[in-house]
């Protein structure tokens, strides 16, 4: 997968480069550029924004800028054969669940450009739309200052899921949502720690059982936390013991 990322701040996104992603880099698995968006000022001030019509507080991002950064960043895709897929994080975007960090991982090469002040230019959007595929996603319902944290966000939970990124691909068969539930509690060594012990059933060694209660705690915790997941699975995903928690 190549993973693009346009912004007025290239070394937020220096994490990409860290840890398990780095690893992912120096194997091959991914190919990241990072791109910084005033290359494509030609003014003495490298102005990236101007004032809102119609008023209002803060600056929007201009359109001339960011048409010729996505012209010259996907241009590139189009000589590599592979039409990139454009991901504009925004609050008012589609939510980001694991289910479209999968969605994400099928793709070969995604561009992120990360809009910071009131945001980038609606027609930079509507243009881009006319030649690939255009997302803005919601990492949450909260705002930030500009798109790179959630890029940073969004491209760990893509990236952990290609093939030979984890350690284990049993790992993210496990996550947390993979099966529509929250992940219940993990435990380690020692046995007992501050007078705690870890639950009998998980030093049992019966393989049932710690399936069955592994089970029951993820649906317990989903029910606490967050029963509109619970809400939203499909019958067929609860089986007859489930229905007795
Ligand atoms: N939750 C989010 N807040 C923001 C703010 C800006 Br400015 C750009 C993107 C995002 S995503």
């Amino acid at each position: 997968m190549r993973v693009d990322v346009i912004t007025i701040f290239p070394d937020y996104l220096s994490p990409l480069r860290e840890a398990l992603l780095g690893k992912a880099i120096d194997k091959g698995l991914l190919e990241l550029g990072v791109h910084d968006l005033r290359k494509w000022t030609y003014d003495v001030h490298k102005a990236v924004d101007d004032s809102p019509f119609g008023g209002g507080p803060g600056m929007v991002m201009k359109p001339q800028v960011w048409g010729e950064a996505l012209e010259e960043v996907c241009a590139g895709a189009v000589t590599r054969g592979s039409t990139p897929r454009l991901i504009v994080p925004t609050p008012a975007g589609r939510p980001f669940t694991q289910a479209v960090a999968e969605e994400l991982a099928r793709e070969s090469h995604l561009v992120f450009a990360c809009g910071r002040y009131e945001g980038i230019d609606q027609r930079v959007i509507d243009d881009a739309a006319t030649r690939m595929p255009v997302e803005e996603l919601s990492i949450g319902d909260y705002v930030l200052v500009g798109g790179e944290v959630a890029v940073l966000a969004i491209v760990e939970a893509v990236v952990r899921l290609l093939p030979g990124v984890l350690g284990n691909p049993a790992s993210h068969q496990q996550d947390s949502f993979s099966d529509g539930l929250l992940e219940g509690p993990s435990y380690t060594r020692p046995v007992v720690w501050k007078d705690r012990e870890v639950p009998e059933v998980l030093r049992s060694g019966n393989h049932a059982a710690i399936a069955r209660w592994r089970r029951d705690r993820a649906l317990e915790r989903t029910f606490e936390r967050r029963p509109d997941l619970l809400a939203a699975l499909p019958d067929s995903e609860l089986d007859k013991q489930d229905r007795k928690l």
